[in-house]
């Protein structure tokens, strides 16, 4: 991965964050997944597009720790946790937003980000009622910066689907992770929801590394800097955004364009 535009040219990019190398996932005779390697950085914006069945889903589910790869190896902050179940993964700073949101929908907007953010308040040195204080503002604080203040009492089930999402995306973000999956966050989602995802995305902890699995490539375009194209399991292309995306394989593969 090439080092973020404000890093010294002189001096080595930081080490990763997530390092993945020559992930392979199988399903019988079918290889979903084949040799799949990529590295972010301290506040990487990294897209994976490609067809349906190219791998996105099973990548992000390797990472996640939901399935096993068949070889390769998960290594996050130096450390390896490709044999790691998901929670501790979670708790090790991977944290995932699910093409359907997983936010409980009879817990209130705030109830469904106070809980999110438990485990890292966990760490914090606060006791008792001191805790439950501190983590209630900053839910109504992370609440008004993914614009849901004015719902904050209602539960998630009335929210629309857009919204949805972005409270997804908010919970996933209120357990401070190192590095944020998410599923085709603009699936399904109107214009105006995009912006709103988009103002969210741009808001991110710059430390945070973003990978981020998408079928909108507009929306690829406004978030990454760096895009993996998968095809059949395969990487076929990866590099800065402009140059994937202008690809002749990847506009003939993906976006359906001959030139
Ligand atoms: N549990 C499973 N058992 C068998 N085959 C599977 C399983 N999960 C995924 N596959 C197959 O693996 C391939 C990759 O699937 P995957 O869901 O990762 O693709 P994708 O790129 O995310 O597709 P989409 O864009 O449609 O979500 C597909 O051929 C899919 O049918």
């Amino acid at each position: 991965m090439t080092p973020t535009p404000s890093a010294p040219a002189d001096r080595a990019p930081a080490d990763p964050v997530l390092a993945l190398t020559g992930l392979t996932r199988r399903y019988g005779s079918l290889t979903a997944l084949d040799d799949v390697g990529l590295t972010l950085g301290a506040g990487a914006r990294h897209a994976v597009i490609g067809p349906n069945g190219a791998g996105k889903t099973t990548l992000l589910n390797l990472i996640a720790g939901t399935e096993r790869p068949d070889g390769g190896s998960v290594v996050l902050d130096g450390r390896d946790l490709t044999r790691t179940a998901p929670a501790r993964r979670a708790r090790r700073g991977i944290a995932r937003s699910f093409q359907q949101p997983s936010v409980i929908p009879e817990l209130t907007v705030l109830d469904n980000l106070v809980l999110a953010g438990w485990r890292h308040q966990e760490r914090l040195p606060l006791l008792g009622g001191g805790r439950a204080r501190h983590r209630t503002a900053v839910a109504h604080e992370q609440l008004a910066e993914v614009g849901l203040a004015d719902v904050a009492h209602e539960p998630a089930a009335r929210l629309s689907h857009g919204r949805r999402r972005l409270l997804d995306i908010a919970a996933a973000l209120a357990a401070r992770p190192r590095v944020l999956l998410l599923d085709e966050p603009a699936a399904g989602l109107t214009d105006r929801d995009i912006v709103r995802l988009l103002d969210v995305l741009d808001g991110v902890d710059a430390t945070v590394a973003l990978l981020l699995v998408e079928h909108h490539t507009e929306v690829v375009a406004r978030v990454a800097d760096e895009v993996t194209v998968l095809v059949e399991g395969r990487t076929l292309v990866t590099g800065p955004v402009r140059t994937a995306l202008d690809h002749p394989a990847v506009r003939e593969a993906y976006l359906g364009v001959s030139d």
